[in-house]
């Protein structure tokens, strides 16, 4: 069946922005459904257990690609997720990848109190660009959009082209 609206993932090293970029796109576009894969996968357990020396989930992606694909199936849906190679490319349509200069994200991740081991991780991981790099080993590069977000006028910009993409599509 096709579907009605696209399937964006909005993706990017924890603390650049992709909660807040798909509640202010929904703000525009209601029939989106916002899904936070992180509280999802608690919420409904969607986890194999908790890793309790780095502080997360282990996601059981059997389970949540079982839980996902009758949902996406209409469309209309914002993936919300640090990962997105666990997404199968036929349910896709749009992958925005979230950037951010590291002093930037340092600042945002010790604002929400962040161990400074994660803190050093997750930075490490913008700076080598890991999931972009992920989004480019799992979909094809014509659907990748690489956005910066380090302050509120990139923020509202990037709401406004995912919007503009987001009607060019219908
Ligand atoms: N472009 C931006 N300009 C200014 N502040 C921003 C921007 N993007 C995010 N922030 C701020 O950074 C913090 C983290 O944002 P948010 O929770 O949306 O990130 P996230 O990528 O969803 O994080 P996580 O992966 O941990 O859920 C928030 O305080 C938010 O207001």
């Amino acid at each position: 069946m096709p579907r009605s609206l696209p399937n964006i993932i909005i993706t990017g090293t924890p603390g650049t922005g992709k909660t807040s970029h798909a509640e202010l796109l929904k703000s525009h576009i209601p029939e989106l459904v916002h899904y936070n894969i992180g509280s999802l996968v608690k919420s409904e357990n969607l986890y194999e257990k908790y890793d309790e020396e780095w502080d997360s989930y282990i996601v059981d992606e059997d389970k949540l690609i079982d839980y996902l694909e009758p949902l996406v199936e209409n469309g209309g849906c914002i993936l919300d997720w640090h990962s997105c190679e666990v997404f199968p490319k036929r349910w896709i349509d749009l992958v925005a990848v979230l950037r951010t200069d590291h002093a930037i994200l340092w600042d945002r991740l010790e604002a929400r109190g962040y161990s400074l081991r994660k803190i050093e991780e997750n930075n490490e991981a913008e700076i080598m660009e890991v999931v972009l790099a992920e989004a480019r080993d799992s979909y094809d590069s014509e659907i990748i959009v690489e956005l910066q977000s380090e302050n509120d006028a990139d923020f509202a910009l990037n709401v406004d082209r995912i919007v503009e993409w987001i009607q060019n599509w219908k």
